[in-house]
């Protein structure tokens, strides 16, 4: 297998489609019977009110949590679990305190048993991608917050993902550290073809990121909207709102 690395090599982004899915926790259904077609490639942002299956949708597609009913497809294969090809951004960093930022970022090559040579030039291809040159020897705990997700976003890339989960992952941020991270991401996705589907809050952050927003909440997708076509941004951000 050939493993594709660096910024510039990105692999083809990955449909997704939901079809009748019905996802929940011992027998307590949060989302009854979707269907949705995610496209390869685009970047489909999820809204909906606290509690309405934002998270619960998007472990779903990462193979964390299986369907109460329906099913998920990743290209043509149903997800049975989670997979290298779907990487996942959290809020919460989730990176190694033990290791520095380099060795974060090469992770998921160290995983896959990518030679060191390529591994550290694919860190470095990153680290400078998302603006940490000077900081790879640093440990997470002596990182800023946005730095941190910077590293987060750095090691979700690295392995050229053909989905990227992202689950509020700028929702801890400042509102000047999170509007830099919201171009950093603009920027870093203009160079891949993944497919990513990114939960938030922010009305504002979805539309900014989105090609389609699709609104969650009564157990159901009340609207996808989409984003790029759309001629009035007020109009849709109120339509938005109004659906929330
Ligand atoms: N592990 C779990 N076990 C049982 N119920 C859960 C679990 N995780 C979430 N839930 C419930 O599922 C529902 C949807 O939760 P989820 O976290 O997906 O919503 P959300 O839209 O992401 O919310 P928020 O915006 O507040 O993060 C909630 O009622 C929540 O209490």
């Amino acid at each position: 297998m050939t493993t594709l690395v660096r910024p510039e090599q990105a692999q083809a982004g990955l449909g997704l489609t939901l079809e009748r899915l019905s996802l929940g926790y011992g027998g307590d259904l949060v989302v009854r019977e979707i269907d949705l077609e995610i496209v390869a490639g685009e970047v489909l942002v999820i809204v909906g009110a606290s509690g309405s299956g934002k998270s619960t949708l998007l472990r779903s597609l990462a193979g964390l949590l299986p369907p109460a009913g329906g099913r998920i497809l990743a290209g043509d294969a149903e997800i049975t679990g989670t997979s290298a090809e779907r990487a996942m951004v959290f809020q919460d960093d989730g990176l190694l305190p033990w290791r520095d930022v380099r060795r974060n970022i090469e992770l998921p090559l160290r995983i896959r048993k990518v030679g060191r040579r390529e591994r550290a030039a694919a860190a470095r291809a990153w680290i400078e991608r998302v603006g940490l040159a000077g900081s790879e020897d640093r440990l997470p705990r002596e990182l800023s917050g946005g730095m941190r997700q910077r590293v987060q976003l750095a090691r979700a890339l690295v392995a050229a993902p053909r989905a990227v989960l992202m689950d509020e992952p700028f929702g801890a941020l400042d509102a000047q550290t999170r509007a830099q991270m919201q171009q950093v991401l603009l920027d870093v996705l203009r160079d891949t073809r993944a497919t990513v589907v990114f939960v938030t809050h922010d009305v504002d952050e979805a539309l900014l990121l989105a090609d389609r927003v699709a609104v969650l909440g009564g157990h159901g997708l009340r609207a996808v909207l989409d984003v790029r076509g759309a001629g009035d941004r007020a109009a849709l951000r109120d339509r938005i709102l109004k659906e929330l």
